[in-house]
Parts: structure tokens; sequence; C-alpha cells
């Protein structure tokens, strides 16, 4: 791959990087800057912005360019504005600079996850509006707080509101994850996050003594079914090279509390851990899994969940593929904002265009070369025409 000098970068490459450089990086996303960034580029673009504060301080902000058919149900373009915190003395460049490498690599939290996907929509939009086309369809592209948290000040509350509904989705783009192969993922469903407290009592004492029924002995029962239960799934989908990584429930012991001195049995420990559940597990039997496996581990071991999605939706996928690219359907590991999208019945794909890209997301030195960022906007300005050109659906009536 080979890149220009710095003198002669392509414009949607440097809007990238301006757009890098804003730190609306967790937990305290200057969001502000992003909403005034996009109220510009729709100023430049010729595209009607809305802003929608769904929580104070949270604002959803909406670039729309009218379709010719207003019958017709809208395409929605979606992407989160906030990223992950650094570990900056682990990066080879400072992440909100967007520096850019002799080789064409651009670095910087957000390069994959996802600032890309939002300027990619922009500067799609932008080609085909110069190109003077005009489509059936209407094309919204929201630019969303709160993802990377759980999206509960972000697209939670947006797809509740009547902004969201006067936008007549009919079908929706979101996040996908980077494939290092010459393939594109697209990922037609999430596995559902719970996240589980495990919370142990026993009697409390002095530690020199074998005192019975403890806390930890009863939390350590639990840990290790629910870490027996990881290693099955784990086999499951290293014996069987059709299913992904999506397709089995993961399970990780993410936090251990409890104790106040070496020599003090604690009267309560817990064990938390972020489960993501596949779509065809039966969850009412699940649950009642988790329960038996506290049970027999005691007396006195209780679960709470502090996040338990309970709608999985698969979107329909068939084997027509008009964008002439190799693509792979798969389920997706996390969890984006598709999942409040599909939960009001609007069908949505994840997709970022990245092939023969490491996947980085969240991960130290996250970076993409700008020839595969450019790639990326001529996949949307082919695929916005013909999405936004659908003929008439029997959903749009
Ligand atoms: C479960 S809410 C948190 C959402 C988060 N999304 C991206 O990484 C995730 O952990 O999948
Ligand atoms: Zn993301
Ligand atoms: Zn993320």
């Amino acid at each position: 791959m080979t890149s220009k000098g710095p003198e002669e970068e392509h414009p949607s490459v440097t809007l990238f990087r301006q757009y890098l450089r804003i730190r609306t990086v967790q937990p305290k996303p200057d969001y502000g800057a992003a909403v005034a960034f996009f109220e510009e580029t729709a100023r430049q673009l010729g595209l009607g912005c809305q802003k929608v504060e769904v929580a104070p301080g949270y604002v959803v902000t909406v670039l729309t360019w009218p379709g010719t058919n207003p019958t017709l149900s809208s395409i929605l373009l979606n992407s989160h504005t906030d990223v992950v915190p650094v570990f900056k003395e682990h990066w080879s460049h400072d992440p909100f600079e967007a520096f850019k490498d002799s080789e064409g690599y651009i670095y910087a939290r957000g390069a994959q996850d996802m600032k890309c996907v939002s300027i990619q929509y922009l500067e799609a939009v932008r080609r085909l509006k110069v190109e003077g086309h005009r489509f059936p369809r209407t094309i919204h592209m929201t630019f969303v707080p709160d993802e990377e948290v759980g999206g509960h000040q972000g697209m939670e509350l947006f797809v509740q509101r009547p902004e969201f509904h006067a936008l007549r989705a009919g079908f929706a783009l979101d996040e996908g994850i980077a494939n290092p192969t010459d393939a594109f993922t697209v990922f037609y469903s999430e596995r559902s996050p719970w996240w589980v407290r495990v919370t142990s009592t026993g009697r409390p004492g002095h530690a020199s003594r074998f005192m019975e029924d403890t806390a930890a002995e009863k939390l350590h029962k639990v840990v290790n079914s629910i870490l027996a239960f990881r290693e099955k799934e784990w086999q499951r989908l290293q014996s069987n090279p059709h299913l992904k990584e999506g397709s089995v429930t993961s399970v990780n012991l993410t936090k251990l509390e409890g104790g106040v001195a070496y020599n003090v049995i604690p009267a309560t420990m817990s064990a938390s851990f972020d489960f993501r559940v596949a779509p065809d597990v039966d969850f009412k039997a699940f649950e009642e899994q988790l329960q038996s496996w506290c049970q027999a581990a005691g007396e006195g071991v209780t679960l709470e969940f502090a996040q338990k999605w309970m709608h999985p939706q698969v979107t329909p996928t068939d084997d027509s593929n008009p964008w002439n690219l190799t693509l792979e359907p798969e389920i997706m590991p996390a969890a984006t904002d598709n999942r409040y999208i599909r939960a009001v019945g609007v069908p949505a794909l994840g997709f970022s265009p990245m092939n023969r890209t490491p996947v980085l997301l969240h991960d130290h030195d996250e970076r993409l070369h700008e020839a595969v960022f450019l790639r990326g906007v001529d996949i949307y300005t082919r695929l916005l025409p013909a999405l936004a050109s659908v003929p008439a659906l029997p959903s749009d009536s």
C-alpha cells in the first residue's frame, strides 16, 4: 500500500484525523466539541442538523439528507462518538494526535472503533452530493454518545424518543469489527451482555481456625462451576471450525471483592462475571443454571444482575450481496447500540469496512491504514445508493 506525502493528503483523511483529535474519551468525553464538529460538517455538506438531548449533557446529533420519496422509510447510519480510555505508556504515539507514519498508518484511539465509520458515512454522502445524486430514501446519520459504557445515556434513550420514531428508519447500519483477511465481516446479531455479581455470606471468625461454612469456600465452588462452564464453551468453539466466537457463550471473572485483614475470616465475599450469552441460548434455563450453581455451593449464596439484556434479535440476511465484496456473516461477540435499534424492530447490520486490518479495537496502538480508510469511503459510496434506492417494501406502508 502506498501513501501520499502530507502536502497531498486526501481531504477525507484530513477530516478523519481532525475528528480523532477530539477527546471524546471515557470517562469524561468532550461531547460538546464532537457535536460542534458535526454541526460544522452538516453546514459544509448542506445537510439538515438536529440535536436531541436525551439526558442532560448527552446529545444525539442527527444529520439528514432528504430522499425524493418521503413515503419510503429511511436508511439510518449510526455511529457512537465516545472512545475507550488508553494506557498512554503503551502507545508508540500520542493516541489523540492522529499521527500518520511513513507507511500511512494512522494511530489513534477511535481509529477503528469507530471514528473511521462516522467520517466514512459523511465522506460518502459528500461525494454523492457533489456528483449531483438524489435517492428515493432519506439517509439519516446519527452520532450518539455513551456507547462504550452501555448506551444507557445514548441510544437506549434515543430509540424511545419521538424524534427517533420521526426518522422512520427502515434499515440501519452500525459498527462491526476489522477482519485481518481479504474478507469483510458483517454482524447480523449480537450476544447478550449479562453482568452477574455472586455474593457469598458465611461464618466470620479468627483466621487461624478451621471454621466451617465460610464465604470464601462457597464462593470458590461457584467460581469453579462458572469457570468449568467457560472451559466447556471454549472447547466447543475450538473443536468446531464452523463456530465463530459470537456463536458460543463466553464468561470471564472480572472482579473479586471482600475481606478486611489477613487474620479475619470475612462474612461476605463476591465475584463478578461478564457473560456474553449467545442468541440461541434458552435464557430462562440459563438463568436457572446460574441459580442452581449458587444453591449447590451452600446457604447464603445469591446473585444479582448489573446488566441483563433479554432481547436478542437476529436481522435476517439472505445470499443476495449487492456489494460484490467477500462477506463473512457473524454474531457480534460484544454489545453495540445495534441491540437497541433491533429491539425496536428496525433490521440492523454491524459493518465497519476494514479488511486486511488487525483487530485493535480497545487495544494499545489502535490504528488504521489510510488506504483501508479510503476504500471504506468507496464502499459506502457504492452501498448507500443501493440502500437508498430499494423500492417500496411491505414494511414501508
Ligand atoms: C454491555 S454494555 C457495554 C458495551 C460494550 N460495548 C463495546 O465494547 C461492551 O462491553 O460490549
Ligand atoms: Zn464501538
Ligand atoms: Zn468499543
